[in-house]
């Protein structure tokens, strides 16, 4: 191959620039050139793409968002709308494809690779709803952040022995909120994967407050409900002065934590090689500390895990 492009599509996640920054080094040192699509999909549709400078991509490696920008573009789920993204593709002679983003990125992924552009795609969003792969990119640093929000949230609460439910991201996935109730000990924990109800939440905040505790932090899954509805049904159900913190767009945004730049520049390594190599219809993964790949129809069609281990545990520090 000596041509490929790349996209970064669906939501932006910490970690794409270090991955965009990667394909076109990697491919750049192979003689490859590369394209860099403007707006995920869009840009195929409309035709918004540019040679990548390498020196340009490689300065932006540590910042957060993607600097290709990315788009929710309902016109690459129609038939028109696909047809006019391979038309572009075939039309600059590029010979592959690099898509960077989530489950819904890597379905307009599979649509390229059944009109036979090899496409290879790269995890990326914090959501970490792929079930195939551990881990995805922008999930580390999305954690860190919450952890460290959480933390400011708790030591106002505390001091005024409040509650606070603090709403995550994640619409279909609670894994942002599993992850970061654990890390943070949270006394209680609401997720679009397990059943919950107020009156329950309500008695375990009580039996706590009898133990002593007089104050919580309880992490809500943005998929499970709304926080600025649910703390006040609290305060009154518990009497507890009770408050809601939306942690909102803060959570996508920001540099990049280590694993996710390192994991970042692997994969877009890897995804180049396979490329290269002519490889195409594959997405990467990690298993245990190595990048791993696999075909994209059966990744897409491998059923979600839920660590129901984690959230026991979590449900057992303060029963
Ligand atoms: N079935 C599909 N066919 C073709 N394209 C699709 C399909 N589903 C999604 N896409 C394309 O992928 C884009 C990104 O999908 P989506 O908005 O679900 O984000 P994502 O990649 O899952 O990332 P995140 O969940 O982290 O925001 C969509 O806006 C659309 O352009
Ligand atoms: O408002 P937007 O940009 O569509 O993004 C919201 C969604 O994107 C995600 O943050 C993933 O990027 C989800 O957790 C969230 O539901
Ligand atoms: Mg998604």
């Amino acid at each position: 191959m000596k041509r490929i492009a790349v996209l970064t599509s669906g939501g932006d996640a910490p970690g794409m620039n270090a991955a965009l920054g990667s394909v076109v080094r990697s491919a750049t040192q192979k003689g490859m050139e590369v394209f860099g699509v403007e707006q995920g999909y869009l840009g195929l549709i409309e035709d918004r793409m540019q040679l990548m400078e390498p020196m340009r991509a490689t300065g932006m490696v540590t910042s957060g968002g993607t600097l290709l920008g990315t788009m929710r573009c309902g016109e690459m789920k129609t038939e028109e709308g696909r047809l006019k993204a391979v038309e572009t593709i075939r039309k600059h002679g590029i010979e592959g494809l690099v898509t960077i983003g989530g489950d819904g990125t890597f379905r307009g992924a599979e649509v390229l690779c059944g009109y036979g552009v090899p496409t290879i795609g790269i995890p990326g969003t914090i959501d970490n709803d792929l079930a195939y792969t551990q881990y995805t990119l922008g999930f580390d640093t999305t954690l860190n952040t919450i952890v460290r929000m959480a933390t400011q949230i708790r030591d106002t609460m505390a001091s005024h022995e409040r509650v606070c439910v603090m709403e995550v991201m994640g619409r279909h996935c609670g894994d942002l909120a599993l992850y970061s109730a654990a890390a943070l000990h949270a006394e209680a924990l609401i997720l679009p994967e397990m059943p919950w109800d107020v009156d329950s939440l309500c008695q375990r905040l009580e039996r706590q407050r009898a133990n002593g505790r007089r104050s919580a932090l309880v992490v809500m899954a943005e998929g499970a409900g709304k926080a600025t509805e649910l703390a006040p049904v609290i305060m009154e159900k518990t009497g507890f002065d009770t408050r809601a913190s939306v942690l909102g767009y803060v959570q996508r945004g920001g540099q990049p934590s280590p694993r996710d730049l390192l994991m970042a520049t692997r994969m877009g390594v890897r995804a180049v090689e396979l490329l290269h190599q002519g490889i195409g219809n594959r997405v990467l993964g990690q298993c245990q500390e190595e990048i791993v790949d696999f075909d994209i129809n059966e990744a897409l069609d491998m059923p979600a895990v839920f660590n129901k281990e984690l959230y026991e545990l979590v449900q057992g520090l303060w029963a």
